[in-house]
């Protein structure tokens, strides 16, 4: 079975290379000079097959007789391409018959191939990796072609996972595991400024002494961080220890010098695309949380090493473990391992304290450093003695001559027989696992599964009670594969249960959409109150109670809330992510966390499905669409400039809404001022304020993964509180773009409607037949480590389809449509106004009995705390503030006003008692420094 899975596998990797071809081709056939002899031999009919091409040479018919294909000769994009066009029709129509593929291994393939190599020179070849990135070259831009965008994500799928299927076990695993330098030396890379330093020496590459002179880095570290790059070909090394850019670290290039960098380093990703900036966001901060999941996820009963090791502890040279192993060496990045990475900006000292871990000392003392790796298996990790204790045993028998049979055994034990390869993924690992090679699958067997529109009891893909058929655009849907979800029993099982939405506060018509700014809309809530609200949403009370224990302590792997994450735990705060960036001494990070946001753009495709799945031309004139969390209104510009007859209200906080204003003011000032536009400081955490006109759409892009589920479904209420559902008048609609993960299975459930017939969304998701993995493997990566990303730093989640249909549909949203654009993992979730499930209402009411108990709690404790004198033994309640007295050159305290009007009303007294209690040294000090009339006046100013 595996040899044929890795054949089939070889087969999908050799017809995506053939569609690539087929799209490159034909773009140069368009701009080919009408000269034949220029035409590529592969371009003509094969000869009669010889018999080794016997399979391919059927399918390789392709006929330079037959018409040009290509009809926009000059249509090739010049400029960025359009997000809210269908990308098929920015690019050049592409001639789909099979040309020669080299891929397949024949030997006149590999012929026509060297010969295609060298005569289409000229040509538009596909980004060599030994080039640099420029994203508005033509062989970058055809990347972007559906068809090349597709055939790039099954190579990297299938390569992914042969390399894995072949790869040793253990090496893969080590591989997984020691994959954190990557990152870590990225990290260097970027914040080293090297990708500036050696930009302009080409593919000549510069010399690391020259990089060191410029950077200050130490040469031999520098080296061999830049070679570990080289060798996952991040950059190229030219000849020894010279490093020249490629095209994937030349995609982080700035584009700026790097003197100027070094001279500003804080305005290094200002004006950027933000590459570098995301590079260096992900490989610091990121990282640094992902590296504490473990610890903060893992129940402590079962985490008891880590918690163990947690623990920092300064070796002495009186501990046992130093007099064992010797002085400690100079502080390298491991020894930081026990402490998190000091907060950014603050004074970082190098650790000095080395990360003691009790099972570690006790390998480590009174053994030898290689014995005890040996002995403590580490040896076998790190190759030292190729494999178990028994192996070494067998290998040094073995040189000493010694029995055959345990010679053979070990033999065995390593070395499959020519006849097997070992299975492929589904199966546990063994040495000895039978595998019968058979023949490789057709390609065919490969496709996805084919898409299918799978029809809801009521109404396919249309939008119950909207003149919206989204059967009219089914290029822009996808929905091949297998049904999916079941409806969550918990809500469906008791419709008597359901609330018939809450009236929504409209404008009246008279209050004209163009009549209305931010300003004449409800109040802002101040920055102040925005916080405090965001401080009444940590934790919500259904979380509550597995929050806490009964000795009140917060259960970490079990909690939800944004303060609890893994970043929490890596950086040792208490403020949720967005509140330690804004935090002083991290302006830096804040900054670039802006332009990485911009870096991040290519995770969604770029036909921009997301958004687009919304047949927003099918809106009456005149709607309003609010831009929920809009940001500074990105993607209600692309709207607005395609979608002239609709109106927009971007809502953010407050100062992101500044932002947004500004720059619409520049970009697209008619928009403001002709009233089409508006931005709102608004905190989606509270009801929605009343609107200028019924909202037709609620927009929620990129915002629901930011939030756990507690969360999102507060804002989701708050939209369904706000939103209409009036039968046969306007229905709200809600907007979910987020991405919308696959399972790593193949997804047969389906996704039903209620028992009383009211249909659900039922789609299909994206389906790959094995061997394959159905969502596309390592193809999809992004996707999943988004997902966890946001588990880590706040807490939250990309999700399923599943589980974002459940999210909706506990806060009265009815999913309807899911889309997603062909190759995407970016999804569009279409929802409409259903009743809101009783659970959700009783926890609601619970969640606002709490806080209501929470707020009088505190009112209480606020009326009836007083200090308690007894406690303090009659000394000051309040902490001095130090200011300088300057008359009588005494440094004096200048207490709380109250304080200060009390003692000087009891001034005679205390200037006895003060006097009395003076002793001879203090008063002679006084009158020495003021003299007796100045200690007088003092007092007496009193
Ligand atoms: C990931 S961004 C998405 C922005 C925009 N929707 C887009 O697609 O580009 C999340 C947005 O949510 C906003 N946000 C966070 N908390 C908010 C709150 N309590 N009320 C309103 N907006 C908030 C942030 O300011 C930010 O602009």
């Amino acid at each position: 079975m595996t040899l044929a899975d890795l054949r089939a596998l070889h087969a999908v990797i050799g017809d995506a290379i053939d569609d690539i071809e087929r799209v490159y081709a034909s773009y140069n056939q368009t701009f080919m000079e009408e000269d034949e002899d220029r035409h590529d031999p592969r371009w003509r009919s094969p000869s009669p097959a010889s018999s080794e091409d016997s399979y391919y040479s059927t399918a390789t018919s392709f006929d330079s007789s037959r018409p040009s294909t290509p009809t926009h000769s000059s249509s090739f994009p010049t400029t960025p391409l359009d997000p809210l066009s269908p990308i098929e029709s920015q690019f050049p129509r592409i001639q789909l018959d099979s040309p020669f593929s080299p891929a397949k291994g024949s030997s006149r393939a590999l012929q026509s191939g060297f010969e295609y190599r060298s005569r289409v020179d000229e040509h538009v070849d596909f980004p060599s990796l030994h080039g640099s990135y420029d994203a508005n070259s033509p062989s970058e831009k055809l990347t972007a072609h559906p068809e090349v965008a597709s055939a790039t994500k099954r190579i990297v799928s299938a390569s992914g996972q042969l390399g894995v299927m072949v790869q040793a076990p253990f090496l893969t695993l080590c591989d997984g595991c020691m994959g954190y330098h990557l990152p870590s030396c990225l990290r260097f890379l970027e914040a080293s400024h090297t990708v500036e330093i050696i930009r302009d020496t080409g593919s000549k590459g510069m010399h690391v002494n020259d990089i060191a002179a410029k950077n200050g880095c130490d040469l031999g570290k520098l080296t061999h961080i830049l070679r570990l790059l080289a060798t996952h070909h991040y950059l190229i090394e030219v000849s020894a220890d010279t490093f020249a850019l490629n095209r994937i670290s030349s995609a982080m290039d700035t584009g700026k010098s790097w003197e100027d960098i070094l001279a500003n380093p804080e305005k290094k990703y200002e004006g950027t695309k933000g590459v570098a900036a995301f590079v260096a966001m992900c490989s610091d901060e990121l990282f640094k949380a992902a590296a504490w999941m473990t610890d903060t996820f893992l129940p402590p009963s079962i985490n008891s090493i880590a918690a163990r090791a947690a623990t920092p502890v300064l070796l002495t040279p009186q501990s046992p473990s130093f007099r064992a192993i010797g002085p400690l060496p100079p502080p390298t990045p491991f020894s930081a391992l026990g402490t998190p990475a000091p907060i950014a900006g603050a004074n970082s000292s190098r650790p000095t304290s080395r990360r003691a871990d009790p099972d570690a000392s006790e390998f480590q003392e009174g053994r030898s450093g290689t014995e005890a790796l040996l002995t403590s298996g580490l040896g076998e990790h790190f190759g030292l003695v190729g494999g178990t204790e028994a192996l070494l045993c067998d290998w040094t028998r073995r040189s000493e001559g010694s029995d055959s049979t345990t010679k053979k055994s070990a033999i065995s034990r390593r070395e499959p027989s020519p006849a097997r390869y070992p299975t492929g993924l589904a199966a546990p690992w063994s040495p000895m696992s039978p595998s019968l090679p058979r023949h490789a699958r057709r390609p065919s067997d490969l496709d996805p599964i084919p898409s299918s529109p799978v029809i809801s009891r009521r109404n396919d893909y249309n939008v119950p009670g909207s003149p919206i058929t989204l059967r009219q655009q089914p290029s822009r849907l996808f929905f091949p594969g297998s049904p999916i979800v079941n409806r969550p029993r918990s809500h469906s099982r008791h419709p008597s249960l359901l609330q018939s939405p809450a009236p929504s506060r409209v404008l009246s018509p008279k209050q004209s959409f163009s009549n209305l700014s931010s300003k004449s809309l409800s109040p802002k809530p101040s920055l102040t109150s925005l916080s405090l609200n965001f401080a009444l949403h940590s934790p919500s009370p259904s979380s509550d109670a597995t929050l806490v224990n009964a000795e009140s302590e917060v259960k970490l792997h079990l909690s939800n809330s944004p303060t609890h994450s893994p970043f929490n735990t890596a950086f040792k705060t208490e403020k949720e992510f967005f509140a330690w960036l804004e935090g002083k001494g991290n302006e830096g990070r804040l900054k670039r966390f802006g332009c990485a946001m911009t870096g991040s753009g290519g995770w969604e495709d770029v036909g921009g499905g997301g958004v687009l799945a919304f047949p927003w031309d099918t809106l009456p004139e005149g709607s309003l669409v609010v831009d929920v969390g809009g940001g500074i209104g990105s993607t209600s510009l692309l709207l607005a400039k395609k979608y002239q007859d609709l109106n927009f209200m971007v809502q953010d906080r407050v100062g992101v809404v500044k932002m947004g204003e500004e720059a619409w003011r520049e970009r697209a000032p008619e928009l403001l001022d002709g009233g089409r536009v508006t931005f709102l400081a608004h905190d989606f955490f509270t009801p929605q304020p009343t609107l200028p006109a019924p909202p037709a759409v609620f927009l929620l892009r990129v915002i629901t993964h930011d939030w756990p589920d507690e969360y999102a479904r507060k804002i989701l209420l708050n939209l369904r509180r706000a939103a209409l559902d009036v039968q046969g008048g306007v229905k709200t609609r809600l907007v979910v773009a987020d991405h919308v993960l696959p399972l790593a299975c193949q997804d047969l459930v389906v996704q039903r409607g209620a028992d009383d017939g009211d249909g659900l969304m039922e789609t299909r998701l994206p389906s790959w037949r094995p061997p394959l993995l159905s969502n596309l493997g390592k193809a999809s990566a992004n996707a999943y480590w988004m997902d966890l990303t946001m588990r880590c730093i706040f807490n939250s989640q990309e999700r399923t389809l599943r589980e974002m249909l459940t999210l909706l549909e506990s806060a009265g949203w009815k999913g309807t449509v899911m889309s997603r654009a062909e190759g995407s993992l970016f999804g569009c979730v279409i929802a409409e106004p259903c009743g809101i499930p009783s659970e959700t209402l009783i926890a609601e009411q619970e969640e606002q009995a709490k806080l209501k108990l929470r707020a009088a709690e505190e009112a209480e404790r606020e009326r009836t705390w007083a200090p308690s004198m007894g406690d303090t033994f009659g000394s000051r309640v309040y902490l001095p503030e130090a200011i300088d007295f300057d008359e009588g050159g005494f440094d004096w305290f200048d207490f709380r006003r109250v304080e200060f009007e009390r003692e000087k009303e009891k001034k005679k007294t205390r200037r006895r008692k003060v006097v009395s209690c003076m002793d001879v040294r203090e008063l002679r000090m006084g009158r020495e420094e003021v003299g007796a009339e100045g200690l007088e006046d003092f007092w007496g100013g009193l």
